[in-house]
């Protein structure tokens, strides 16, 4: 594509005129995948900075380079840009001919339960004859084909390369906050933006909730003025984000109010939560096949959003029902005169709440929970999650989640710092993952349950004692052992 035609939606032509003719056969802002023809876009990212590897991006056949610094000539055309990280997301949008205009995009964001609630939507989409595609931390699905993900919020060249491949009516993306203050889905405007909840996550990242809410809440300037915003205003955070909102775009609320338009009447709680819903006049009986309360709010929003979509009622309540589950969220392994196995992402204070209440509802005698923290990751809820995994369950073991930068004698350093702050003689502290596994394992009896929470089905990123690859599998050699 001519540079012209590229950058005529994005910039003053006097900043790009004298170059109009070049030929931009791709674009990247990693210099190690640059090819010949392609723009290079320097960024100035956490670890490293982009302009530092312009010459490399040249050597390797960038035609053009965009960048925020100024700087001496170059041996291609150098245009200077406001921000690297806005502009390489408009850029990527304008090459790929604005991609999400051909879609319904729906984006959601919270800190919990965003993979859960977009299965779900995908699901009840999909029964109605939708084509959708979904984009999130588990996997990426594109013309009804599975990829893998690298973030949850893919980066936004990635994102624009999927949307223009997709020929799905709808687009469903889970949005995270690091995605949105990220600039990866600048450019792009959603026809839904759903609101989860926001609870104690990422404040390495952000430094106050506050912030973290500001972050999430730009999502929403991104809704089409048709659009709609879905918001769970039982959290807190939520409330705020509708008032915020309230007057400039079109609202639906979840919540247990009368002026909610899907208003939580009752939640009778055992092990599926059966949830009785006003929607307008109509009553409404949800009853998730995942258990948990937080299950009826996911399952909530995904049929508030379905239900303004124009996706039948008795369609979703019978698609509901078939509903299979997310990978690694609430997943039970289950086997014959065994303690009931649960495998979940949470990594939150809120969700392990959650999850072990659940537990807790759906009646384990005893409950035993494996878990532990990710090195270089939000340190701050760590105490709140062994306060809370203290008081619900009747034995847990800290143990390691990936360590990522940090070296495992000062993970276990930590652990064991913790534990005497805010844990209590119910807790043990075993390093190795597998082995901590095994230990509950071996503990509990028939009857009680083991919640192994933090990494779904990811795969180990250290090495343990057990040669497995991930909980699940760790759990299925214990029990053909
Ligand atoms: C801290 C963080 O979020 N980093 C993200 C960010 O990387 P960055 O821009 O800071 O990269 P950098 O390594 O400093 O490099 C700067 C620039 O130099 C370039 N470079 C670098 C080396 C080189 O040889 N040549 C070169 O050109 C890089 O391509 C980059 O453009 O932008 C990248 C592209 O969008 C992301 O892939 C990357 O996510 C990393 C891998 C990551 O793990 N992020 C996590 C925290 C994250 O985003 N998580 C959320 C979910 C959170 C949750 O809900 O749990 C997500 O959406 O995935
Ligand atoms: N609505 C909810 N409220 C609180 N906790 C929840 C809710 N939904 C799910 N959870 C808990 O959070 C965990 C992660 O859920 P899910 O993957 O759906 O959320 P997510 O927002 O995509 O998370 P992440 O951003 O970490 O990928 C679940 O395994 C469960 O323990």
């Amino acid at each position: 594509m001519k540079l012209a035609l590229l950058l005529s939606e994005l910039l003053d032509r006097s900043k790009y005129e004298l170059h109009s003719d070049i030929d931009v056969r791709g674009i990247e802002d990693n210099s190690l995948k640059v090819k010949e023809g392609y723009a290079f876009v320097a960024i100035k990212g956490y670890k490293m900075d982009g302009h530092q590897f312009i010459e490399d991006a040249i050597e390797k056949g960038a035609s053009v380079i965009f960048g925020e610094r100024d700087l001496t000539p170059l041996k291609v055309p150098y245009i200077r840009v406001e921000n690297s990280r806005k502009f390489l997301a408009k850029l990527t949008g304008a090459f790929y001919e604005f991609p999400y205009r051909k879609h319904k995009i729906i984006g959601i964001t919270g800190t919990n339960g965003k993979t859960t609630t977009s299965f779900m939507l995908k699901h009840f989409l999909e029964k109605a004859g939708y084509s959708c595609a979904l984009f999130g931390s588990v996997q990426n699905y594109v013309n009804g084909h599975k990829r893998t993900a690298l973030n949850t919020t893919p980066s936004p060249i990635h994102l624009n390369q999927m949307l223009a491949e997709s020929k799905d009516e709808y687009v469903i993306m889970e949005v995270s906050s690091h995605g949105i203050s990220q600039d990866r889905v600048e450019g792009i405007y959603f026809d839904y933006c759903l609101f989860t909840n926001l609870t104690h996550d990422h404040l390495d990242y952000h430094k106050s909730m506050e912030d973290y809410f500001l972050t999430k809440a730009v999502l929403f300037k991104q809704l089409k003025k048709s659009g709609t915003a879905v918001i769970n205003t039982q959290d807190e955070w939520g409330d705020k984000l509708k008032s915020m909102l309230d007057g400039s775009v079109n609202i639906l609320t979840f919540g247990d109010l009368k002026t909610d338009d899907l208003q939580l009447v009752d939640a009778f709680t055992d092990c599926r939560t059966t949830a009785l819903l006003r929607h307008g006049d109509d009553i409404v009986t949800l009853m998730p096949t995942l258990p948990g309360e937080h299950n009826v709010y996911n399952a909530a929003l995904a049929y508030l959003t379905a239900r303004k979509i124009g996706v039948r009622k008795d369609k979703l309540l019978q698609s509901l029902k078939n509903f299979s589950g997310v990978p690694g969220r609430f997943e039970f392994v289950e086997s014959k005169g065994n303690p009931t196995v649960i495998i979940d992402y949470g990594h939150t204070p809120d969700a392990i709440f959650h999850c072990l209440t659940t537990g807790k509802d759906c009646g384990a005698r005893k409950i035993f929970h494996v878990f532990g923290f990710r090195g270089d990751r939000d340190q701050t809820k760590r105490p709140e999650m062994i306060r809370i995994s203290a008081e619900i369950s009747d034995r847990y073991f800290l143990t390691t989640d990936n360590l990522n930068e940090t070296n495992l004698e000062k993970m276990v350093q930590e652990l064991n710092i913790l534990q005497a702050e805010n844990g209590n003689q119910k807790g043990e502290i075993v390093s190795d993952r597998t082995l901590a596994i095994k230990k509950a394992w071996n503990e509990a009896k028939e009857g009680d349950w083991i919640f192994i929470t933090g990494k779904g089905l990811e795969k180990y990123e250290e090495l343990y004692t057990l040669k497995t690859e991930n909980d699940r599998q760790t759990v299925e050699l214990l029990i053909n052992n």
